[in-house]
């Protein structure tokens, strides 16, 4: 196995978060994946490649190898429940809230809750735990518009700010989960590659200690 180590990123909002630890690890990528067509990136040190992934997908490809390392959403991790993988550091990046939201104020038929999301695993394990069947519908994006339309009765989505909701006259319900985003590493090559990755733990472990004041 090469020393060279692979890190799996998503574009956007965990690829801007996740610059400033790379960073305080001395990792600087040479292109920037929001202008560059390239999904394999290089970076300032021969021995890193950072690869450009979609974030449902990190967990996939750290677990069989096709990166060492990965930044993964603890809402993504919790729907690969099964995955073989370590997840020695929490970023806490990308914070968010896993909620149901609904429409207020409205009658709900007597049958079951039908609840809409991409979350189908968290989803089914929060209505599991409180005892309440539902009818989970797998959507893959724009959750918000199913109760607007009579696809269903609630949603279970990520909220932040809580705009997304307000601006499609929604309002969050129950709480699932605090969401942030984990490192996570690919177990044989933290046994192969033992020195490189501990070290490149390390550092990213005192960086979120740094950019978190503790
Ligand atoms: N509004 C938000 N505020 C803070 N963190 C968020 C927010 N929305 C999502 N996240 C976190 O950031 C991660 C990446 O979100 P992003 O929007 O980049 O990907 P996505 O569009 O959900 O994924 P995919 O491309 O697989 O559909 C999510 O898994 C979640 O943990
Ligand atoms: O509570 P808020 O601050 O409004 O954040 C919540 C929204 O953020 C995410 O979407 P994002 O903006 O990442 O777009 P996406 O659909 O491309 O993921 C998520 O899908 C929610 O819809």
């Amino acid at each position: 196995m090469s020393d060279t180590l692979t890190l799996a990123l998503s574009k956007g909002r965990i690829f801007k978060e996740t610059l400033p630890l790379l960073a305080a690890a001395g990792i600087v990528p040479v292109d920037d994946p929001e202008t560059s067509r390239k999904l394999i990136l290089d970076t300032n040190l021969p021995d890193v490649k950072l690869i450009i992934v979609r974030a449902s997908d990190v967990p996939t490809y750290v677990e069989y190898g096709g990166a060492d390392i990965g930044v993964a959403g603890k809402d993504v991790l919790m729907e690969h429940p099964h995955a073989e993988l370590y997840e020695p550091v929490d970023l806490k990046i990308a914070r968010c809230k896993l909620m149901t939201a609904g429409k207020p104020d409205v009658e709900l038929s007597s049958g079951r809750l039908r609840v809409a999301t991409k979350f189908v695993e968290s989803t089914r394990r929060f209505y599991a735990e409180k005892g309440e069947q539902v009818e989970i519908i797998k959507l893959y994006g724009s959750m918000e518009l199913a109760p607007l339309v009579g696809l269903a009765d609630r949603i279970v989505d990520v909220v932040d700010t809580g705009n997304t909701l307000r601006a499609n006259g929604l309002i969050p319900m129950e709480h699932i989960a605090d969401i942030s985003s984990r490192l996570v590493v690919n177990k044989a090559s933290m046994k192969m590659k033992h020195k490189r990755m501990q070290s490149f733990i390390e550092h990213i472990r005192d960086a979120v200690r740094e950019q978190n004041n503790d």
